[in-house]
């Protein structure tokens, strides 16, 4: 692959679909490599627009929108950072070989859809995963949480952040969690999946990355195990490394690198796993860099966007770490726009800390609007350092 002088008619350039914090990352870590990017976003300002060399603001998920701009733009690689996209139409923009899909087309529709990813995981890969059924009715899914028992996750199979997501504690919540279901999903299907309540001792996210070796073959490497925490299915809190027993860690990889090879491609990705004393459960994939992964801005010496910009430009890469660290989220805290943030100096007082304010120009209560980064001689230090910086960012109606 050649890199030229960004605009250069020799230069890579690269197609962000989805422009949020995560991409926006990537994105940097591409313009350091001499890359081209466009970012494409649904909305205008999008964190990833903002240091782009061109972006726009188009509905992602309709086909003939996304095809006209990739026709216009003529991306070499296509580089989802969301999963609302239309990804059968991605599968013909390669097909077509008009570009490269990032890790493979495939891979987006599979992962696009829990049913697509649960299915191959554990039907035709054979990995261990909470017990699950899908369902299209209300009569379906009680049937559905009444086989496989109470606690249980109802999800819409099209969603993330956890939205739409309930936790069914009795058949009594069952009807609410439908309609909750239909109701905050992405993109309304009128599916979910009904899934076991696995009881964990901790969940990580294992990033795994398919990159070129020397030799030209495509090599599987490892980070180091990140933990999170997450509250109603969005992720506040993550840290590098969780401590794991060498079985545990064995089977994570293993089931990672099962999974990832299947879907293909070059790049990174974000292996979510429940581990339970020595066992490993499969939960999904992510084809793409993964927002507990933040933390490696802290920790490693590539992190998890470099490590992907590297991967799908057929560069070396390193995953090692240079620290033990945290990521904690600052959220919008209130419903308004250009909101600004109060505390930055009083939240980099704490020791070895930093923050990322991601620039979205609309705030929620629960947007995710920036994160805060620590490191420290073990994960409690770290922790702690990086909740207690994000305590002290406040935002603020400007
Ligand atoms: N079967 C389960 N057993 C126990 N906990 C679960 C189960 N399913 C989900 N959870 C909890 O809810 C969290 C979010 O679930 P999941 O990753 O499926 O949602 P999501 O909407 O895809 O979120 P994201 O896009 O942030 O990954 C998990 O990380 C875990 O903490
Ligand atoms: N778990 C997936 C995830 O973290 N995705 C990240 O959040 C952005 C959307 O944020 P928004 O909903 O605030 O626009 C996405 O663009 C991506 O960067
Ligand atoms: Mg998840």
């Amino acid at each position: 692959m050649r890199i030229g002088t960004p605009l250069s008619p020799s230069a890579t350039r690269v197609m962000l679909l989805g422009s949020g914090e995560l991409g926006k990352e990537v994105i940097i870590a591409l313009q350091r490599l001499g890359v081209e990017v466009i970012a494409v976003d649904r909305y205008e300002n999008a964190p990833g627009h903002q240091v782009a060399h061109r972006f726009h603001a188009i509905n992602m998920a309709d086909p003939q929108v996304l095809r006209a701009l990739v026709e216009q733009e003529k991306p070499h690689l296509i580089v989802p950072e969301i999963e609302a996209i239309a990804t059968d139409e991605l599968g013909r923009i390669e097909a077509d070989g008009l570009a490269e899909v990032i890790p493979t087309a495939r891979a987006t529709q599979l992962t696009m859809n829990r049913e697509g990813i649960r299915r191959l995981a554990a039907e035709e890969l054979g990995l261990p995963t909470s017990r699950y059924h899908f369902a299209s009715s209300l009569e379906e899914m009680q049937a559905a949480a009444d086989d496989v028992g109470y606690p249980c996750f109802v999800k819409p199979v099209m969603s993330s952040s956890g939205k739409g997501q309930s936790k069914v504690d009795s058949a009594d919540d069952v009807q609410a969690a439908w309609e909750y279901a239909l109701s905050a999903g992405r993109v309304n299907h009128g599916r979910v999946i009904v899934e076991e309540c696995i009881h964990f001792d901790y969940e990580i996210t294992l990033l795994t990355v398919r990159s070129h070796g020397a030799d030209g073959n495509i090599e599987t490497h490892f980070c180091a195990p990140i933990g999170h925490r997450q509250v109603k299915g969005d992720y506040v809190e993550s840290w590098q490394s969780q401590a794991m027993s060498d079985a545990a860690l064995a089977k994570a990889q293993d089931i990672a690198a099962k999974v990832t090879a299947n879907l293909g491609g070059r790049g990174l990705f974000g292996v979510e796993l429940f581990v339970r004393g020595d066992e490993v459960y499969f939960s999904e994939v992510s084809p793409r860099p993964h927002d507990t992964g933040m933390v490696t801005m802290a920790t490693q010496f590539q992190n998890e966007f470099e490590l992907h910009a590297r991967a799908i430009l057929g560069l070396p890469v390193d995953t090692a770490m240079h620290s033990t660290g945290a990521s904690a989220v600052i959220y919008g805290g209130m419903e308004a726009e250009g909101i600004a943030f109060d505390g930055v100096e009083n939240a980099l007082q704490v020791p070895e800390t930093d923050i990322r304010l991601f620039g979205k120009p609309v705030s929620f209560e629960r947007r995710r609007m920036g994160v805060a980064l620590a490191r420290g001689v073990d994960t409690a230090e770290a922790r702690a350092r990086a909740a207690k910086a994000a305590s002290r960012v406040n935002p603020v109606a400007s």
